[in-house]
């Protein structure tokens, strides 16, 4: 409770802040509409009333004056009534933007700001997708449910002021008749929200399926392995479960809230019976026992708008939690960050080096690399070579710091990496990663992207198009380099992986970094265009040092120093000729396997 009313207020603070106007104008409206309700009774009962009294005149005598100002003031005030439920609608809609915007950009900041660990973390899946399902409507839905409730508030207030003038006792009635109401919804939203949040991995797995079966990128797999059927029966039977407690649930607020209401529907009979009897009793007139059935009516309507709105309101500010509970999150990057405060050596004297560096992922505390000991000079081509799952995507990863060593240090020219700034890293080392990204947008922002801090240089652009020897696949588009590439948008060209992979490459050179990291640049090419490309990776990491991660032989020879990986740590390291007449495990690797991979 403590934490939803801080989020209500975090939310209605910022909105004030970033547009008064619009709130000024907002409030207005919900305290105008809120008293326009007993206004219409008002009328109504005058207009009984007179109609009544004219009714009982002669003809002749007859004055329909106060009748018509009854009518034109009737008139007026749904007038109003309309007008300010249009303007309320295009108001909201406008701070709704507000709102978003605020949201979209704590998100943002949050996600990219964010270590990378916790995107490879299950749990931490968890809570980026329960606060991202909450983004998109609860912070608007807060603010308007705010502005509900306060106008419901106020109609309550007057139209229990007019049953006061029955009995004292009506308006207390009313009132506790629907407290039970609102007890059973909040219990409800609470359990609803207990549900969701204890469930999200079933509610992640119902999602997940339906993805394999909806989604473009896995549509050809799903296909060749006739996949189909067994997803849509792993979707129905996860939805199946999760519908049924989430029914089960509402069936019991259901059950409460008839027990609730067959309370409140004979406090009605009595009060109704109370009003007749003053009537016949002379008490009250006509234009009266019309005002009071109808602000018991509208009053008891209006109470349980307004319970239902608080309770929606409690509802989404305990989910609100959710999305606190992402921003919340530590941002362990920023402590290192704000250590950093060291330039990149440029250009790099003595070598980058792991130095008895030690890693396990957070997730478990088995050890990837340990004590590993390993130094790359300044203008070296390293392969880095070893069995699949022996850690040589992780130390990619390290050296990108998106994981910190557990033990140990990477040192560049002596440096600790954790302390040379971010935008320094960034700039002096380029990676292409085993699972790179196929933008969807044009060719030549693809390659720009590889350094989109400066603006996009087009002779550059092409040359690391040359270089990676894609420029004329590119320049065959009918658009050249400013084709949209992919399946994603009307208009687009789709390549081959292999031309993708080489386009990745481009994007890679394009930067002009002193360390450049290519995770298995060959993979998806075939043995012609390796030859070709391995000329061009000759070329481009000649005045560079460069890390190539690679199971193909063609790509290993080429390198001046190949270093082998095996049981987290190095084990062989020398020239291709040095490790091949030692006799050790590179040899045998070699042996063992293809003539090309290893
Ligand atoms: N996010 C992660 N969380 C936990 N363990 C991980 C994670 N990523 C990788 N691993 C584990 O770390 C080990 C090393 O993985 P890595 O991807 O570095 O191997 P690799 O040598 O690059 O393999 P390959 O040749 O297949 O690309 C593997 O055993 C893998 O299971």
């Amino acid at each position: 409770m403590k934490n939803s009313w801080k989020h209500i207020r975090t939310i209605l603070k910022y909105v004030w802040n970033s547009s008064p106007g619009w709130t000024v104008l907002n409030i207005l409206l919900v305290l105008i509409r809120g008293v326009l309700p007993l206004l219409l009774l008002y009328l109504v009962k005058l207009l009984v009333d007179e109609i009544q009294t004219i009714a009982a005149l002669p003809l002749d005598e007859r004055d329909f004056s106060l009748l018509l100002t009854v009518l034109i003031a009737a008139g007026v005030i749904f007038l109003i009534n309309a007008l300010t439920a249009s303007l309320g609608l295009l108001v909201r809609e406008r701070q709704s933007y507000v709102i978003s915007d605020f949201f979209d950009n704590l998100i943002h900041d949050k996600t990219t700001s964010l270590e990378y660990g916790y995107f490879e973390h299950p749990e931490y899946q968890s809570i980026f997708y329960r606060a991202l399902n909450e983004a998109s409507f609860r912070p608007s839905r807060i603010f308007y449910g705010v502005l509900g409730v306060i106008q419901n508030f106020i109609t309550i207030l007057v139209m229990g002021g007019v049953l006061l003038m029955v009995h004292w006792s009506v308006s207390v009635i009313l009132l506790l008749i629907t407290l039970p109401v609102s007890w059973i919804r909040l219990r409800h939203a609470r359990d609803l929200f207990r549900f969701k949040k204890d469930n999200t991995l079933l509610e992640r797995e119902v999602n997940y399926y339906n993805r394999l079966i909806t989604a473009p990128e896995f549509a050809k797999e799903v296909r060749a392995f006739d996949l189909s059927g067994l997803f849509r029966r792993r979707f129905f039977n996860r939805k199946r479960k999760w519908r049924q407690t989430q029914f089960s649930m509402l069936v019991n607020k259901t059950r409460r809230e008839i027990v609730v209401q067959l309370l409140a529907a004979t406090c009605f009979f009595l009060v109704y019976g109370l009003i007749a009897w003053k009537a016949f009793d002379g008490q009250i007139s006509i234009g009266e026992v019309v005002l009071y059935f109808l602000a018991m009516q509208r009053g008891y309507a209006y109470l349980q708008e307004f319970l239902g709105r608080s309770s929606s309101l409690y509802q989404d500010s305990l989910f609100l939690d959710n999305l606190f509970e992402f921003i919340d999150l530590r941002e362990e990057s920023k402590a290192v960050e704000s250590k950093a405060s060291l330039s990149f050596p440029s250009p790099i004297q003595s070598g980058i080096e792991f130095r008895n560096t030690g890693f396990h992922y957070p997730s478990n505390n088995r050890w990837i690399l340990r004590n590993l000991n390993l130094k790359i000079l300044p203008g070296e081509t390293i392969a880095l070579v070893g069995a699949n799952g022996t850690g040589k995507s992780t130390i990619v990863k390290l050296l990108c710091s998106l994981y910190q060593p557990v033990e140990g240090e990477i040192l560049v020219d002596d440096i600790p990496l954790s302390k040379i700034v971010d935008s320094q890293r960034v700039a002096n080392i380029s990676v292409i990663f085993q699972d790179f990204i196929l933008y969807n947008v044009t060719a030549r922002e693809n390659i720009w992207f590889g350094d989109a801090q400066k603006p996009a240089d087009d002779d550059l652009i092409k040359q690391a198009a040359n270089r990676a020897g894609i420029n004329n696949v590119i320049e065959g588009f009918e658009k050249g380099y400013n084709t949209t590439l992919g399946t994603v948008f009307e208009g687009s060209e789709q390549m081959s992986p292999g031309q993708w992979q080489r386009l990745a490459l481009a994007r890679s050179f394009y930067n002009n970094s002193q360390l450049i990291i290519l995770d298995e640049p060959t993979s998806s090419l075939d043995a012609f265009s390796e030859a070709k490309l391995l000329k061009y990776i000759r070329s481009v990491t000649e005045n560079r040092t460069a890390l190539i991660i690679s199971h193909r032989l063609s790509t290993i020879r080429m390198a001046d120093r190949v270093i082998v990986l095996e049981g987290e740590q190095v084990t062989e390291t020398g020239s291709y000729e040095e490790l091949m007449s030692k006799n050790g495990s590179f040899k045998k690797m070699v042996d063992a396997l293809s003539d090309s991979f290893i």
